[in-house]
């Protein structure tokens, strides 16, 4: 296998049980290089036990994660970013206080020199850190079409536009691999139409894999999708291979997140 064939990240066998109850049952899959993995199934299925466990904040019972064939172990949700991994969580997590720039300029402080290092390199240092953060974040609010908004503060702003700079603070790290979880979650039609065409976009310079409840969203914009339940993968293929699946529409009969899709 050569090197541009080489997942980035991949998930090997992986078991959470929460008591008696099996979350995930020997998972694997694999996100290669500039493609999107979708991860979807019916409430309950096991998706954000998978999303924890990529993070970080769960610990498998059994099974192993990669990163660019390194074993991944015990790793903490706040090594990621050393990594070249980025994420955004369900909820908004952007910080009331502080304008959209300063909110995005926060996500951007792997490849910047600020902070504590700015302040032991002196203030020429530390302008030329905050200049470097502040050009990072407006190219991620600009690559989102939001770049009007960066001196504004978050409350201010419509929920599709707070969770487009949420999605900017995760791309302004520059990652190699972005991890979504809901990024559809209370968007409008109109913003999920805009979120499909940003996904597209960003494919080109990273990978994504997303946690979805909006099939139809996972289905427009993946390359391979995964689909769980009851904790095991019933399905991965492309769109196509996915839809078709006679398991998954079993699985999503009477499920109300399929409703909810639909409706
Ligand atoms: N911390 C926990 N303690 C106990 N059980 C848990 C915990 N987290 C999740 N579970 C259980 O594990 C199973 C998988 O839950 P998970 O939240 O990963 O599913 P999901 O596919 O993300 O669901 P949803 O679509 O409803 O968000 C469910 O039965 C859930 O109740």
């Amino acid at each position: 296998m050569t090197n541009a064939e080489q997942p980035l990240l991949s998930v090997a066998g992986v078991t959470v049980r929460f008591g008696g109850l099996v979350a995930l049952s020997d998972v694997s899959l694999e996100v290669a290089p500039r493609t999107v993995v979708g991860v979807i199934g019916p409430n309950g299925a096991g998706k954000t036990t998978l999303f924890n466990v990529v993070c970080g904040f769960v610990r498998p019972k059994q099974g192993t994660l990669s990163w660019r064939g390194t074993t991944l172990r015990n790793h903490r949700p706040d090594q990621l970013a050393n990594l070249g991994i980025a994420r955004t969580l369900q909820g908004l997590g952007l910080f009331a206080g502080l304008s959209v720039l300063h909110n995005v300029m926060a996500g951007a402080d792997r490849t910047a020199k600020s902070g504590l290092a700015a302040s032991v390199l002196g203030s020429r240092g530390a302008a030329r850190g905050e200049r470097d953060l502040r050009a990072k974040a407006m190219t991620a609010l600009a690559t989102l079409g939001i770049a009007d908004t960066a001196h504004r503060y978050p409350g201010e702003l419509p929920y599709g536009v707070q969770k487009r700079a949420a999605l900017a603070r995760a791309l302004a790290a520059e990652p190699e691999l972005l991890l979504l979880d809901e990024p559809a979650s209370g968007l409008s039609e109109q913003d999920m139409a805009e979120l499909v065409t940003h996904l597209r976009t960003l494919r080109e310079d990273m990978a994504i894999m997303l946690v979805e409840h909006h099939v139809d969203l996972v289905m427009r914009v993946c390359d391979r999708v995964v689909v769980l339940n009851f904790g095991e993968v019933i399905a991965e293929g492309d769109p196509a291979k996915v839809r078709n699946d006679p398991l998954v529409t079993e699985a999503y009969l009477g499920d109300p997140a399929r409703e909810r899709d639909s409706a």
